[in-house]
């Protein structure tokens, strides 16, 4: 609802109520309609403010709305009201201003930020656009660019590059109410001719057509494949163009295309799939609201490579005390320079003052004695680290957190090797840590909540999207990548080539495709993980068992590979060629197409025609079957916590809404229909046989998620 009350004895004072972010419900768009016609009907009321309740302005639209019958008056129509009210309606923004609340300010006269408060219109992050006059007000009131930067990327800004921009009048670090009060008296009774922003012209912009059609390459681009920043481009060349109540026409035909599409739900999935995964549970009963999380003061590092160096910078961006360990005393002397390179480089980006005197450094496991949380990140290798436990379980303090970032080991046996099992869990980061979003928390059988809860805690102060997932080989996210990168590989036996794989890839809207990351990423790290498996046969032998291990089909190509030292870019060979060792550019190899032709006819291969969608099909379905397996041992509480690691972490289009989300969209009979069709093809490969919980759903016709 919304409250009117009057205060300073001439102002009226809405206050939007709707707890936690003030929302635009049904509900509270009727309390702000009421509410604006009694302030515009009361004479003793000669301006007003409109506020949010508990220091947040308005988190914009109710987006739980959104597919449902919406009922309530209409935003537009609302806003319209504001606007043309005879009396100063003056902004008071505290918190955020956002989407469709930042729409209801700018059809205030005036707009008052608190200095910390935060504006943007993220509606194209939801797959929408600002339709209820956003994006025919705003370009009118900051001009085209800005706008159009502003409207396509969704991005906040601080309330002073809101005033700098000219989206609001004043920033007050006091009592923001108080001062728009004082504000809205000091207008009281003066002309608003000059304040109603539908009413300006659109700043002029040179060269208008080029303009757009720079900003539309530009932007379809790093859409790849999203619709709705495409249609934001076209609803601000609208406002440029037209007159304001055409361009609210094209701003609504534009929405309208939007507003039911696969795109948006998949988009407003992942907002609130975001927010779940927060809401952890355990199957042994451990749970979010129930687990009071240890306070962390200081943490350590054991380990100083790449990814030690990573999660040291993001715990001293914390605000953490740290102590980093690296025995090696070059790696040492490396680390520390690095670190200190990446902290300088983060706090220009931020604006803020680098924090290396937060870090201590030592040669010497003792020194992690102190620290609450010890984060052992040494090389891949079970006997290492089991030995760095070992000492651990010494040398830490009683009731110390002592965590593994694996990202495949078994966390159930590192527990075993302390005295303390209760303690350990698994803080699976991704490369950088300092700057990827994604942590899977990996719990074991003796993991306690208390555990559980402190590194999620720790995680999200990180600012990290923290998933909590039971033990197994490689967790969640590099269990579900095995089946596809397997299906890469046999599609290349089959006849493909890496740049027809990974085009099919990238145009599903993967930022790269398979062949590529394995190429950025080396190599070589899949090549160790299969020789310690056994699965490494050096040479190529020929007959029925040179592609078979374990009784199922393998392929041996990634070890040939390496065997001829193509490690990917480290090395300016891989699946590709690079102009030189560590290049980023990546060229179609000759050499590599005669190689698959020559591997083809020595195994006797008939090299077939693969298009886009079987590559599609047997990578992306092997990878979703592994997600419904993953569901059905427990290891993953829902699809939401698949889908957030799989756009989190692994680049999985957000737009799409994760894998189990968007095998929901393609509904589930199909998926399981074809992943028969292609193990009848493929028998000796298993990750093609639809699991059970996924032909249990089908034969039952539920749905994984309810929003389909
Ligand atoms: C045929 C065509 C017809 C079309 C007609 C439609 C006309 C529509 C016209 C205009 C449309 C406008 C579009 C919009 O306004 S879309 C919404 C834009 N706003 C946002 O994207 C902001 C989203 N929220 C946030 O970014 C944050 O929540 C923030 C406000 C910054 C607060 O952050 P924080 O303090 O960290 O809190 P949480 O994010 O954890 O949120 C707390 C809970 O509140 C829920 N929440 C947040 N925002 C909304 C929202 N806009 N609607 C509904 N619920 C929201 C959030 O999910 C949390 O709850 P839970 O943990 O249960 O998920």
């Amino acid at each position: 609802m919304a409250q009117f009350s009057l205060v300073s004895a001439s102002v009226g004072l809405i206050t939007l109520q709707n707890p936690p972010v003030n929302a635009l419900s049904a509900v509270l768009r009727q309390g702000i309609v009421d509410a604006v016609e009694k302030a515009l009907c009361d004479p003793k009321v000669k301006s007003v403010v409109i506020c949010g309740q508990n220091g947040i302005f308005c988190g914009g639209a109710d987006i739980r709305e959104f597919g449902t019958n919406m009922r309530g008056p209409p935003l537009i129509p609302m806003i319209h009201a504001i606007e043309s009210a005879n009396k100063p309606m003056v902004a008071a923004i505290e918190g955020s201003a956002l989407g469709g609340g930042l729409e209801l300010a700018l059809g205030c006269h005036y707009r008052i930020a608190h200095s910390q408060a935060r504006l943007g219109l993220p509606e194209v992050t939801l797959g929408l656009l600002p339709a209820a006059g956003g994006s025919q007000r705003l370009p009118r009131l900051i001009g085209v660019p800005a706008a159009l930067n502003l409207i396509t990327t969704g991005r906040h800004v601080t309330a002073a590059e809101a005033l700098q921009l000219g989206i609001v009048d004043q920033v007050t670090d006091h009592n923001t109410v108080d001062a728009a009060v004082k504000f809205s008296q000091s207008v009281a009774g003066q002309s608003l001719d000059g304040r109603r922003i539908s009413t300006y012209p659109c700043p002029v912009q040179p060269n208008l057509d080029a303009f757009f059609e720079e900003a539309m390459l530009k932007v379809r681009q790093s859409a790849r494949g999203a619709i709705a920043p495409v249609a934001c481009v076209q609803a601000v060349r609208a406002a440029a163009t037209l007159p304001y109540a055409q361009g609210m026409k094209r701003e609504k035909e534009l929405m309208a295309t939007l507003f039911t599409s696969g795109q948006a739900r998949a988009l407003q999935y992942c907002f609130f799939a975001q927010r779940a995964v927060g809401r952890w549970s355990t199957p042994s009963g451990g749970r979010w609201d129930t687990s009071k999380p240890r306070p962390v003061h200081t943490a350590a590092v054991i380990g100083l490579g790449t990814m030690g160096r990573g999660i040291t910078v993001a715990l001293a961006q914390t605000g953490l005390s740290v102590v980093a360990v690296e025995t090696q005393v070059k790696q040492l002397t490396e680390a520390k320079q690095a670190v200190s390179g990446m902290l300088e480089r983060g706090a220009t980006r931020r604006g803020a003052a680098p924090t290396p005197d937060r870090i201590t450094y030592s040669e010497n496991i003792q020194a992690v004695a102190g620290a609450d949380l010890v984060i052992e990140a040494v090389f891949e290798d079970m006997a290492l680290k089991e030995k760095v436990f070992r000492q651990l379980s010494d040398v830490c303090k009683p009731g110390a957190l002592l965590c593994t970032n694996t990202s495949a080991l078994d966390i159930d046996h590192l527990a075993s090797q302390t005295r303390n099992p209760e303690l350990v869990v698994g803080m699976h980061f991704f490369a950088p840590a300092h700057v990827m979003k994604l942590l899977e928390v990996v719990y074991g059988p003796r993991s306690s909540s208390q555990a559980v809860a402190t590194a999620m805690q720790l995680g999200k102060k990180m600012g990290k999207i923290s998933v909590a997932v039971g033990n197994c080989r490689g967790f969640v996210g590099n269990r579900m990548l095995k089946p596809y990168l397997e299906q890469a590989f046999f599609l290349l036996e089959e006849g493909a080539t890496p740049e027809l794989v990974d085009r099919a890839l990238e145009d599903f809207g993967f930022p790269m495709g398979v062949f590529k990351v394995s190429d950025l990423s080396g190599l070589d790290v899949g090549w160790r993980v299969r020789k310690a498996d056994g699965m490494v046969e050096s040479g190529l032998s020929t007959g029925p068992s040179a592609r078979i291990r374990q009784g199922r089909r393998y392929s041996p190509l990634g070890d040939l590979l390496c065997e001829q030292g193509r490690f990917g870019q480290k090395t300016g060979r891989g699946w590709y060629l690079y102009d030189k060792p560590g290049g980023r550019v990546s060229k179609s190899d000759p050499w590599l197409h005669s190689f698959l032709e020559e591997y083809r006819v020595q195994q006797g291969l008939v090299a077939r025609r693969v298009d886009q969608q079987e590559v599609l099909e047997r990578c992306l379905f092997a990878l979703i079957n592994e997600g419904f397996q993953i569901l059905e041992e427990g290891i993953a509480a829902g699809p939401e916590d698949i889908d957030a690691i799989y756009v989190f972490g692994y680049g999985w289009p957000r737009h799409r809404g994760g894998p189990m989300f968007y095998a929901g969209m393609v509904g589930l009979a199909k998926v399981m229909e074809r992943l028969d069709h292609y193990h009848q093809a493929h028998p000796d490969e298993p990750s093609l046989q639809p699991c059970s919980l996924l032909r249990r759903l089908v034969a039952s016709g539920k749905k994984l998620h309810s929003q389909l």
